[in-house]
């Protein structure tokens, strides 16, 4: 959809998801609506991560010294950091640079703390907002300024295969992040030139948009002890030694705010997981002449059951044309809608639709929670799967440089091939077919598409955001 960019600005504004207008560019405001969506997406990804994570919360302002250290880390972020120079009127003698991540502003003090092997592991998470000075054309909650929800974790062991170890546990954790918002994913190894800075390699969650263009949702990284060494964390290991730490680092960001609205949403707008969602069902009272009391109190009755059932429930009683308020909530993505009419009351019913499909189910009011639950499931478990059917629909094997060339011009989505992994080979692929290697997803065997050479690992290429 060339129009995918419109219907997405369009709907961060009817849905009143962010303001725009703040006069910073890449800087946006989180509106009431937009931000219960953004604390019920974070309330999920925390209650995963609270299992063996601490959370804490470090400054925002980094020592120019500091970040400077891990020279092919600063190398990285020169050209996207923000400075302050000025604590009022008087010249700061050393720069702060606003972090556009923390490893430099947790790591001097990671060293403070890490004593002994029994220390370790350790599991640090913070979800803070981050400052990159992006030059490339800035985008709503996909590629802003200030980032505002960047969850960043960090790790620290006491031998590389753990860290290797946490690396896998932390694809773990996004996948399940990731499948409880429904977004479907391909997970890949970033080629060298494009792994994180200072990082030994970089594992990368990637959707597909409706445009056909990928997004990179979430990232892993083996830091290996390139910072321990940097910042001289080591801990003493039983023989009584010091060793430098392994370490690793994973983050997600707005993005995945963006993902849900975008994989999930259609022509009539937002469609959310019930998680998610703003409010999980809203209760619109069909109102007759003659019975409104007795339905509002109904609709009433219904509102505090559902409430203290553990709902989120809305009931919307505004002296407004039902047809008004339906297109209102279903734009809103509030999965399940009640309405309630005189007919139903007789009948001690009343009527259910969903947003996902539109089907709409009469249900019995003495098990309306248990309806509701389960239409709550169906619904994650119907809009999930539709999305993987997508982006699979859109993930296509090529023979040759020429067919990837065409199915990328013609439909996007993302390519694959055999690959011989050298820098060199792909660069030339990527001039060639004019997209970017996403990454590789080790084993499988056959030839270079492009240079004929052994191949041992599949290419995935795509256009991306
Ligand atoms: N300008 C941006 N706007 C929105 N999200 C971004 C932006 N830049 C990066 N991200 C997201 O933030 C994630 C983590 O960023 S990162 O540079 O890859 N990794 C780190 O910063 C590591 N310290 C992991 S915490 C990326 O995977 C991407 O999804
Ligand atoms: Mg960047
Ligand atoms: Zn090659």
């Amino acid at each position: 959809m060339t129009e995918f960019s419109e219907w997405f600005h369009n709907i961060l504004e009817e849905a009143e998801i962010i303001d725009q207008r703040y006069p910073v560019k890449g800087m946006h405001v989180w509106m009431p609506h937009g931000f219960r969506i953004r604390k019920n997406t974070l309330k999920i990804l925390k209650d995963i991560l609270d299992r063996d994570h601490e959370e804490v919360l470090f400054p925002l302002l980094v020592p120019e010294d500091e970040l400077a250290k891990e020279s092919i880390h600063v190398k990285g972020f020169e050209d996207e950091v923000y400075w302050v120079t000025h604590g009022g009127l008087t010249r700061l003698q050393r720069k702060l640079a606003l972090r556009p991540t923390s490893e430099t502003v947790m790591y001097p003090m990671f060293a403070l703390w890490v004593r002994s092997h029994s220390d370790l592991p350790m599991r640090f998470y913070q979800v803070v907002n981050t400052f990159r000075y992006e030059t490339k054309h800035t985008r709503p909650l996909i590629r802003v300024r200030e980032i505002t929800t960047f969850k960043e974790a960090h790790t620290i062991h006491s031998s590389a295969a753990e860290a290797e170890e946490q690396v896998e546990r932390a694809i773990e954790i996004y996948r399940e992040f990731f499948d409880a918002l429904g977004i479907p994913y391909l997970i890949t190894k970033r080629p060298p030139w494009d792994k994180f800075p200072g990082s030994d390699y970089t594992m990368a969650f990637d959707t597909i948009m409706p445009d056909g263009k990928t997004l990179q949702i979430g990232t892993v990284h083996n830091l290996g002890q390139t910072f321990a060494r940097t910042f001289d964390i080591k801990f003493e290991n039983p023989d009584g030694e010091h060793e430098y730490v392994h370490q690793t680092c994973y983050g997600l960001s707005d993005r995945v705010i963006a993902s849900v609205i975008a994989v999930h949403g259609d022509e009539s707008g937002l469609c959310l997981p019930p998680e998610v969602a703003s409010y999980h069902v809203v209760i619109v009272p069909v109102i007759f002449r003659g019975a409104e009391e007795e339905v509002l109190d109904a609709c009433r009755g219904l509102m505090e059951r559902l409430e203290s059932a553990g709902f989120r429930a809305h009931l919307d009683d505004r002296d407004l044309r039902a047809g008004r308020k339906y297109y209102e909530w279903e734009m809103r993505g509030v999965p399940l809608r009640i309405e309630i009419g005189p007919r139903d009351l007789k009948n001690n019913s009343a009527v259910i639709s969903r947003r996902d499909t539109g089907e709409k189910t009469t249900a019995d009011l003495e098990s309306i929670e248990d309806t509701l639950r389960e239409l709550m499931d169906d619904i994650l478990e119907n809009i999930r799967k539709r999305a993987w059917e997508r982006m699979n629909s859109m993930i296509r094997e090529a023979e040759t440089l020429e067919e990837a060339a065409e199915i990328i011009e013609e439909k996007r989505g993302i390519i694959s091939f055999m690959w011989c992994g050298d820098e060199e080979c792909g660069k030339d692929i990527e001039e060639k077919v004019r997209v970017d290697i996403l990454g590789i997803q080790e084993g499988g065997t056959g030839t270079c598409i492009n240079c004929g050479r052994e191949a041992e690992h599949r290419a995935f290429l795509a256009r991306t955001y």
